[in-house]
């Protein structure tokens, strides 16, 4: 069997073209959504991932605004930016590019953007929302692995997902999405004190592989036919990147992400969504404000 293939990129061109009708619309309503971001030092990676942010914004006709600081920014500094954006109101929505360097409590930062403008869904206030499942951005990487699959009509009702990582950006949030009534899946999430990750990968219906580690999940972990999405990026001491999911893995699932291409263009068109969404939100509290007062 080859796998067939979970196109990222095909699926992200798709949903930023439906975007530029509802900017254009938004625009017309006299509001103009605007993305920012705060980077924080000279991460190759994060930088890369930065720039697919500014420039997918121009595709689709979002405003974007820019704080970048050096390595050596403070907590103060970091913080000072971040309220900048607060106040800023040309930014209607904005994010903190992760990780940020060794010694910054990242939480404090996150927990200090205004929720109503984030755009990545990792404000407290967000994820609370979430496990409530109530209305409010999603974040971007788990709610991308969903629209990747249900766009290639993978089916995720009744499917048992095993999730590898916990962290922040993937592993921690994914559980909730999936076991919300409208996706039914089983989740499973496992990590670096999984005993045994081998047995229970090979029961997966569906895997996610968002661990950092390359060509963890092998051949002969996955159950023939299953899906798999390569979520994890790792770099060797030459800067080579790699993906969580072993090249073999094709010749056994059903579906397989390409990594790159696969769930990173989806993470960056659903931040799009998430800023779009929150201009919508906007519109309809002005326009429900106004009836109110004609009224
Ligand atoms: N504040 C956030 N920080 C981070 C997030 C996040 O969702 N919010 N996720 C990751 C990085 N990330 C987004 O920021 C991200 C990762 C990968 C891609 C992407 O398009 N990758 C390309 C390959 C690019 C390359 O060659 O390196 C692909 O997969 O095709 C976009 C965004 C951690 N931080």
């Amino acid at each position: 069997m080859t796998a067939q293939i979970l196109d990222g990129k095909a699926t992200a061109a798709a949903i930023k073209s439906d975007l530029v009708s509802r900017v254009e619309a938004l625009k017309a309503k006299g509001i103009h959504p605007g993305l920012g971001t705060v980077l924080v030092g000279e991460d190759p990676g994060s930088k890369w991932y930065v720039a697919g942010k500014h420039r997918d914004c121009a595709e689709v006709g979002i405003a974007s605004i820019r704080r970048d600081l050096p390595e050596t920014a403070t907590q103060e500094e970091i913080e000072a930016a971040v309220r900048e954006l607060n106040e800023d109101p040309s930014c209607t929505g904005y994010i903190v590019q992760l990780p940020l360097p060794k010694g910054i409590d990242a939480n404090r930062v996150l927990e200090l953007i205004d929720p109503v403008k984030d755009a990545d869904g990792l404000h407290p206030m967000n994820l609370g929302r979430l496990v409530l499942n109530e209305s409010g951005p999603l974040p971007c990487t788990p709610q991308g692995v969903i629209q990747l699959l249900r766009h290639h009509g993978v089916e995720i009702n009744g499917a048992h997902v095993v999730v590898v990582g916990r962290g922040i950006t993937v592993g921690r949030s994914i559980g909730l999405l999936l076991t919300r009534r409208s996706e039914n899946a089983t989740v499973t999430l496992c990590h670096t004190g999984t005993r045994d990750l081998p047995a229970i990968l090979r029961q997966a219906d569906i895997i996610v592989a968002a661990a950092g580690v390359r060509h963890l999940v092998k051949p002969e972990d996955v159950k023939p036919g299953a899906a798999v999405l390569d979520v994890g990026v790792s770099r060797d001491e030459h800067g080579k990147i790699a993906g969580d999911v072993h090249p073999g893995v094709t010749e056994v699932a059903g579906w397989v992400s390409p990594n790159p291409g696969g769930v990173g263009p989806m993470t960056r068109a659903q931040l799009l969504v998430n800023v779009v969404e929150a201009a919508e939100r906007d519109a309809k509290a002005a326009a429900d404000a106004g009836a109110g007062h004609d009224g």
